[in-house]
């Protein structure tokens, strides 16, 4: 850290999430500034670096986390790269906030625990922003009073405007449905046993091949059933729900529609286009608490326990997907590190 104790970050991709993270910790945040970026593309890379003063551009992410102006990680290269990242962070003991999905199946996500068990340490928070979102930590809190009772069911909504170039039937699960199962997760307090996917007929708008939408079904340790309508390409604009049902009572996350217009003889809010604009504020409440904790030599928030569980349920919704059929979820016990 510098003498001033401002975190020298790292940033690892800078595509569409790595870039606004870089505007993030270098305009809105306190505690931190961008010291490197790194992207397999150079030129990408480099425009970058050059809009932060003092930046230094890599390609290679080892390479930058060997600069010595580098205190901590940030990991928003896809998915894949995840892994390698994660394990040239931990090789270093440097704190790590890593993007979702902490890697793309089990096998990959449990290398990682296993790297960070031997290290004796928590080093990284995977990126589940919606753990950091104002509507969302309001229902987490109504759910954790107790004023509701058990929660038994979470009907959720989970819509994108459009997909992607080259986005595949698992990332469906493995991309967008992995926030509603870390979702899940964290708001029942139990892991997910059983999944099961439906695929009605796609809508004319889903890009050749793909399953669009699809409704994905949860069971959990305790009994209680999720369902995810996962729409991801409704053309209208970005939309994430959660309704909990409990004992006494319901409660939903997901309507902030910002604000509300009469006009013209009709009534409404606004839609936002995608998540960069609705989870704006949960993504800077997300780095924010990172750089805290890490400054304070904590590692805090969703962990890799959590990334991990999430990609074995990930798995056995893929798995699901392809043959339409009930599917256990196969977890290996929670080592002591996270609480097991
Ligand atoms: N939390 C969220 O809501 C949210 C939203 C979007 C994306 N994401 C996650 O963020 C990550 C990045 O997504 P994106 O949409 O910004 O992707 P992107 O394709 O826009 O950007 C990825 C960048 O990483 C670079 N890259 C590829 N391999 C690399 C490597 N090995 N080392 C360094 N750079 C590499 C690419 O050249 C590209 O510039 C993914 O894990 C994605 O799932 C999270
Ligand atoms: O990578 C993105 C991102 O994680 C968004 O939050 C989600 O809504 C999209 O479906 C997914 O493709």
């Amino acid at each position: 850290m510098t003498r001033d104790g401002t975190l020298g970050v790292a940033v690892i991709g800078t595509g569409r999430m790595g870039s606004d993270h870089v505007r993030r910790i270098d305009e809105v945040i306190s505690g931190a500034r961008v010291a490197a970026v790194v992207d397999i593309d150079g030129e990408r890379a480099g425009a970058v670096a050059a809009s932060v003063p003092g930046c230094a551009a890599y390609t290679d992410p080892a390479a930058a986390m060997a600069d010595d102006a580098v205190d901590a990680v940030l990991v928003a290269s896809p998915g894949p790269a995840h892994e390698a990242a994660l394990l040239e962070a931990f090789a270093r003991d440097l704190p790590v906030l890593c993007e979702k999905p902490l890697t793309p199946d089990a096998a990959s996500a449990l290398r990682v625990m296993e790297a960070e068990v031997r290290l004796g340490h928590r080093r990284a928070q995977v990126g589940f922003m919606r753990r950091y979102d104002a509507e969302f930590q309001q229902l987490k809190a109504l759910l954790d009073s107790g004023a509701f009772g058990r929660t038994l069911m979470l009907h959720c909504t989970h819509r994108n405007a459009a997909t992607p170039p080259g986005f595949t039937g698992p990332m469906t699960i493995n991309d967008s449905v992995v926030h509603e199962i870390d979702v899940a997760r964290w708001l029942l307090g139990q892991e997910i046993t059983h999944v099961t996917v439906l695929r009605p007929a796609s809508s004319s708008a889903a890009p050749g091949g793909l399953s669009d939408p699809q409704l994905v079904l949860f069971e959990t340790a305790e009994g209680a059933v999720v369902d995810v309508e996962v729409f991801l390409n409704c053309g209208f604009g970005y939309q994430v729900r959660c309704e909990a049902v409990g004992e006494h009572g319901t409660a939903r996350a997901g309507d902030a529609h910002g604000l509300y217009v009469n006009t013209a003889g009709r009534w409404g809010g606004e839609i936002a286009p995608d998540y960069v604009v609705r989870f704006r504020a949960a993504y800077d409440r997300e780095v924010q608490a990172w750089v805290d904790a890490t400054r304070r030599g904590e590692t805090t928030g969703p962990g890799v326990w959590d990334g991990y569980a999430a990609a074995a349920v990930c798995e056995a919704g893929v798995r699901a997907q392809a043959t339409g059929e009930r599917t256990p979820v196969t977890l290996v016990p929670r080592p002591a590190l996270y609480g097991g």
